[in-house]
């Protein structure tokens, strides 16, 4: 599938490090001097605009529907800022090794981008760095790939500092084995066997140049990190549990997060809104505190190198006792959107990890939908169903569960009962005497510390309400 894609210059501009690495990859003489001419680095230009996309219909894409994965490449195109051109499609049983696309259909690509102005084409498929090298000598733009506008939509959305070393490493990560194409050709004509073209050693330069700056990322990375491990261990001092939200990108996760939480998480109807973990205390109906965090969203073919490299921002999942797989309910791909996440959660190991689904954004289904049993509806947008939703997530923390108990306490232990009041959910409490007594539904590990007050478990609450002997100890 091929999409042509027109950007206003004023609105999208490559990230720098994917200029950087597109200016070093991909220049050959006539495109030094193009580039020279207008832009220094490539950034299209008012008149010049437009990107274009393709994919062969290979397995990875096949398995989507196909309108709703060209949908949703060009929502992803449009994420970043471009408007399209055109959009053209091609299926093929097995993708052309040479140039993805068959020879027809890259005469037509050419043709498109001479047509429309466009000044990026844009492939829905990833490109191997030989089918890149020749797909792009046979055009006058520059020419991205899936993984590189994915690249590039996480490069301009990162925001801290640990986020941006992370993408920029997957950018080097990536461009560095498509350096060179056009290297290699100025290396031949640079002579015979065994001589150096200049081509080549410009090729050398630049490499080793972005392998010092890859030491360097990983390094910055490692520091960052060491910090991030000792703020962790002074919070897990204080053990709470964390609730993750999961989820496909746009799902409602950052919006659901900030309902929640009260918080102000960026949402937007852009794809890969949210990159940074956010994490902000929340205070469920048994009183019991957890940290609830809101992560960078999936999505199809998610660049492999992608998920590694972000592991880290991932950590908070890795770490989570509990995980909200939020799904965006009125989305045609639903399905195939379940079926992706839960692949990515597999690839990240935390597979096994107690999983509530929340089917989110019902605020644009019909009043009478029906939803499966197991699902928990809610809107982050209007609040429906939050109330729900807390209450799953306090039956569905294991760790430390909730339990019911009635204590009967002096009056003289006013640190007892004021921590019980704190930390649980007061469902009956009157003075008998010098004695407090109170009916508490709360965390196991807090109502376990107080056993010695403790009269009778919650089993046999009903029976002794019943039998009237709630006056006994
Ligand atoms: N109608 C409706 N729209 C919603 C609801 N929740 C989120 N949205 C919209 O869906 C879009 C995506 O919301 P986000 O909260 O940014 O989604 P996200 O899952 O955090 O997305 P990423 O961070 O990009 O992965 C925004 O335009 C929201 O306004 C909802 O309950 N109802
Ligand atoms: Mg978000």
């Amino acid at each position: 599938m091929l999409v042509v894609v027109e950007f206003t210059s004023a609105r999208y501009k490559l990230s720098p490090i994917a200029r950087q690495a597109r200016s070093v990859a991909a220049m050959d003489e006539r495109a030094r001097a193009h580039a020279s001419e207008e832009d220094e680095d490539w950034t299209p230009s008012a008149g010049d605009v437009a990107q274009t996309a393709a994919s062969a219909a290979s397995p990875l894409v096949s398995d989507m529907d196909f309108e709703a994965s060209l949908a949703e490449f060009q929502e992803l195109a449009r994420s970043a800022g471009a408007q399209i051109a055109a959009v053209l499609v091609q299926r093929r049983a097995k993708p052309d090794a040479a140039t993805l696309v068959g020879g027809g259909k890259l005469d037509e690509i050419v043709a498109t981008v001479a047509s429309t102005g466009a000044s990026l084409v844009l492939f829905d498929h990833d490109l191997t760095p030989s089918q890149a090298r020749n797909v792009e000598a046979r055009l006058p733009v520059t020419v991205i790939d899936r993984t590189q506008l994915i690249l590039d939509i996480f490069a301009r959305h990162a925001r801290t500092r640990e986020g941006m070393l992370q993408v920029e490493l997957a950018q080097l990560d990536y461009s560095l084995p498509r350096l060179g194409g056009k290297g290699k050709t100025m290396s031949q004509t640079g002579g015979g066997i065994g001589t150096r073209g200049p081509g080549e050693t410009q090729l050398e330069v630049d490499k080793r140049k972005i392998n010092v700056r890859i030491d360097r990322i990983k390094q910055q990375l490692e520091a960052v990190r060491r910090i991030r491990r000792q703020q962790r261990g002074r919070r897990e001092a204080v053990p709470v549990p964390t609730v993750a939200l999961v989820g496909y990108t746009n799902a409602g996760k950052s919006t659901l997060f900030n309902s929640l939480t009260g918080a102000e998480v960026l949402a937007s109807e852009r794809m890969f809104a949210t990159l940074d973990p956010k994490l902000r205390q929340l205070t469920l109906p048994s009183r019991r505190r957890i940290l609830v965090s809101d992560t960078v969203g999936f999505i199809r073919n998610l660049p492999h190198g992608l998920v590694t490299s972000f592991r880290a921002t991932l950590e908070e999942v890795e770490r989570a006792e509990l995980l909200l797989h939020v799904r965006d309910a009125a989305s045609p791909t639903l399905e195939e959107q379940r079926v992706q996440v839960e692949a990515v959660l597999e690839e990240l190991g935390v597979s096994r990890k107690p999983v509530l689904q929340v089917l989110n954004k019902i605020d644009l289904l019909p009043p009478d939908e029906i939803f499966p049993p197991d699902a928990i509806p809610v809107s982050g947008m209007t609040g429906q169903g939050l109330d729900a939703l807390l209450k799953a997530i306090d039956a569905a923390l294991t760790r430390d569960p909730l339990m019911e108990a009635e204590f009967r306490i002096p009056q003289s232990e006013g640190r007892v009962i004021a921590s019980l009041e704190r930390g649980a959910t007061m469902l009956q409490q009157r003075y008998e005497g010098n004695l407090v007594y109170l009916k508490a539904v709360g965390p196991t590990s807090l109502l376990e510390r107080y056993r010695r007050y403790q009269w009778k478990g919650a089993e046999s609450a009903h029976a002794t309400e019943s039998d009237g002997s709630a006056g006994e100890i």
